[in-house]
């Protein structure tokens, strides 16, 4: 999620473009739900930043169980074994142009392979909340973009910040600290935050759609 609000204050255009297609199917008259996934193909790629800033960077330690050979490598038994998922999500080969935050690469006509199979980890060892993660990444992300305008900061004179894209150290990584403004996009979206807050925001019939919900 940090990723995201970070990418979204670098990528202007991605924004407007995911709040184009909110607009165009939502409109201003109520919040996005798990119901609304399969119309918004744009807002569904910006789990692009999953791939641009995968939080488990080198997955956990795995041990072999039993002597293997790969590409001419001995992997001796009991050895441990790092999955490079920050390389993975880079890999020149998948991927184009890697730095840049960019939701298309999963549309055509680029339809690259979505990163999340490798950034969750792999196997049956997978991890266990994926589906607690994607769905609470994916309704962040679409009620944020829905009413929110995140901009860069702005220093004292009033002057935009340039944030960079720097990496924290650990298992787990996350963006380095940022600011970011954070705005209701106009008083129409200011009031249905206000509505939203005084109920419950996931209605009876998100609980449905998040049934079927494929992650
Ligand atoms: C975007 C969010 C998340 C990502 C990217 C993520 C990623 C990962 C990765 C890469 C692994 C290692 C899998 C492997 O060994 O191959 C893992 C394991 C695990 N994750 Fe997550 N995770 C996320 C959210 C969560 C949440 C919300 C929970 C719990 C509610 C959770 C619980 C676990 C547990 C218990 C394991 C260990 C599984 C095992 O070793 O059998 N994770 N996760």
């Amino acid at each position: 999620m940090r990723a995201f609000f970070l990418a979204m204050s670098m990528y202007p255009d991605v924004q407007r473009k995911a709040q184009e297609e909110l607009d165009r199917v939502i409109g201003t008259s109520r919040l996005p739900t798990f119901c609304d996934c399969d119309s918004l193909p744009y807002l569904n790629a910006i789990e692009e930043a999953q791939r641009w800033h995968p939080i488990s960077v080198m997955g956990l330690p795995h041990a072999t169980d039993e002597e293997d050979n790969i590409n001419g490598y001995r992997i001796p038994k009991g050895a441990s074994l790092l999955p490079a998922i920050w390389w993975f999500t880079r890999d020149p080969a998948t991927y184009h142009d890697q730095e840049t935050f960019k939701p298309e690469r999963f549309m055509d006509p680029c339809s690259e392979p979505l990163a999340t199979n490798m950034t969750i980890g792999f196997e049956r060892r997978v991890c266990p909340g994926r589906v607690l993660a994607e769905s609470s990444i994916y309704m962040t992300f679409a009620q944020s973009l829905a009413v929110f305008d995140i901009r860069k900061a702005v220093d004292a004179q009033g002057k935009e910040i340039v944030a960079e894209h720097k990496y924290g150290c650990g298992i787990i990584s996350r963006p380095e600290p940022f600011g970011v403004r954070v705005t209701p996009r106009s008083e129409r979206h200011a009031q249905l935050i206000q509505g939203v807050l005084k109920r419950h925001p996931w209605e009876e019939s998100d609980a449905r759609c998040l049934d079927g919900m494929k992650v």
